[in-house]
């Protein structure tokens, strides 16, 4: 038996005893005591055969339960008994491998275009596997827009880890090749980026560490886009991580972190800290996320419409917006040439962080929350909030405006989240009205700023 694409009993791969084996070869559902043992339902869609469309690959499902159950049971049991005292069962214990676990590690293989994907606990759970492939003295280049928690995480290895952190403005590729070198043993992405919605060059970043050095790990977060949008495996990434938090649950009822790799052998690699450190994703919260992913596309397609529609209403009077769906944007062309969708998280300019305050207080539809990804829309202000993590000094290093807002579309009406957000803006003294228009009061956008 192989622990490739399921990482279920590891090291453990004896059989049992030599009568144990020929009775198991010679009737394989019929254990030592003579129980017809039915087949294991942890198998989901393989990543071979015929390929559907997205929509179709995320719902379709393969299993081989004894009662042909439609949604994958929940094997909610810390241990698995095993036929032999020398072990050798698929499973035996839950932090190393569970049948709801592998089902959901399978589907997501499939859906994110990889050989290996492996669940874990959050998405930064899933950075911190991926960071244990680095050793002191190792160096990591990454952005200078970077979600607060990840920022957070690699301070800790900078200060206390004796790793090396470099935070350089990717949207620029030249700016890695200046600090790139063979010491380079990470290259970390986020694309577009939380919360300034900057994007990355993939492919030419990937060329330039593979370059300098063979052995150099790219990684990307893709939580601002999910595996709908974009694959950065076939960009030429070596891992793609999301908080499946967002995007691919949907509901925000879980915490869940997600990892995919091609190569098998790195997969061996990341799953290694996962069961040494128990981080592994619960059968509860395996199954539903599960659930959730099969609906991504409905609710992305739904999500980013709105967005679109927000990101124009909230330009065309005067707010300077980012949002890659804009064509505004700075690497509009960029963003599209990688990606399928422009995603549902923006980021807006008021000119004042007193006027943001109010605004963000005076919506009712938008909840005021961290987090982005799922049916409800959500508004905040990330310098407060999510990226407080980040110390003030950072933050203005880093161009970061204190009085940005973060809107996180949801899958509402458009009209509704529309008119919520033209009081809000009207009650905190945002914008002037006049008899057919309404502008902001600091006009921030690319007509007035540039
Ligand atoms: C871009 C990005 N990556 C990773 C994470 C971490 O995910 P989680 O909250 O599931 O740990 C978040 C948010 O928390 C995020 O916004
Ligand atoms: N208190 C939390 C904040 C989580 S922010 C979650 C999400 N990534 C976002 O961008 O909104 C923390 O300190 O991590």
């Amino acid at each position: 038996m192989s622990t490739a694409g399921s990482g279920q009993n590891a090291g453990n791969e004896s059989a049992g005893s030599a009568s144990g084996t020929v009775l198991k070869k010679t009737f394989p559902h019929v254990d030592l005591d003579g129980h017809n043992l039915p087949p294991s339902p942890a198998p989901s869609s393989p990543h071979s055969g015929r390929r559907y469309a997205i929509a179709t690959e995320l719902v379709y499902t393969e299993g081989s339960d004894q009662y042909n159950a439609s949604s994958v049971p929940i094997y909610q049991s810390a241990t698995f008994k095993q036929t032999s005292g020398s072990g050798g069962g698929e499973y035996d214990y839950t932090r190393s491998g569970n049948p709801t676990r592998t089902h959901l590690e399978r589907h997501l293989a499939k859906i994110m275009s990889a050989q290996r994907a492996l669940v874990v606990s959050s998405g930064m759970a899933a950075l911190d596997v991926i960071t244990r492939l680095l050793r002191p003295g190792d160096e990591v280049v990454t952005g200078d827009d970077l979600y607060g928690g990840t920022n957070r995480l690699l301070k800790y290895l900078g200060t206390h880890g004796g790793i090396i952190v470099h935070h350089v403005d990717t949207t620029t590729p030249e700016n890695v090749e200046t600090v790139i070198s063979s010491k380079t043993a990470m290259v970390l992405l986020e694309t577009p980026t939380n919360p300034l919605i900057k994007v990355v060059d993939i492919p030419k970043i990937a060329t330039i560490a593979h370059k300098e050095n063979p052995n150099c790990i790219v990684a990307v977060d893709n939580t601002m886009m999910s595996p709908l949008l974009l694959n950065p495996l076939e960009l030429g990434a070596d891992v793609v991580y999301e908080s499946g938090t967002k995007y691919l649950s949907g509901h925000h009822d879980l915490m869940a972190g997600v990892i995919a790799v091609n190569d098998t052998s790195l997969g061996e690699r990341l799953y290694f800290p996962i069961n040494a450190s128990g981080c592994g994703l619960s059968p509860f919260d395996s199954w539903l996320l599960m659930r959730g992913v099969k609906t991504l596309k409905v609710r992305m397609e739904q999500q980013q419409s709105n967005a679109q529609l927000i990101a124009e209403f909230l330009e065309s009077h005067g707010f300077k917006v980012r949002y890659p769906g804009l064509r505004s944007h700075p690497q509009y062309d960029l963003h599209h040439s990688m990606a399928r969708g422009s995603g549902a998280v923006l980021s807006f300019e008021t000119g004042d962080v007193g006027l943001s305050e109010r605004i963000v207080e005076s919506a009712k539809l938008w909840a005021i929350s961290v987090s982005f990804g799922c049916v409800n829309s959500l508004i905040s202000m990330p310098c407060r909030m999510s990226h407080a993590s980040i110390d003030a000094k950072t933050r203005q290093e880093r161009a970061m405006p204190e009085d940005l807002i973060r809107l996180c579309v949801g899958i509402e009406d458009p009209n509704d989240l529309i008119d919520d957000l033209r009081r809000a803006l009207v009650q905190a003294g945002a914008v002037n009205v006049s008899l057919d228009d309404f502008q902001a009061v600091h006009p921030t956008n690319a007509a007035t700023t540039n």
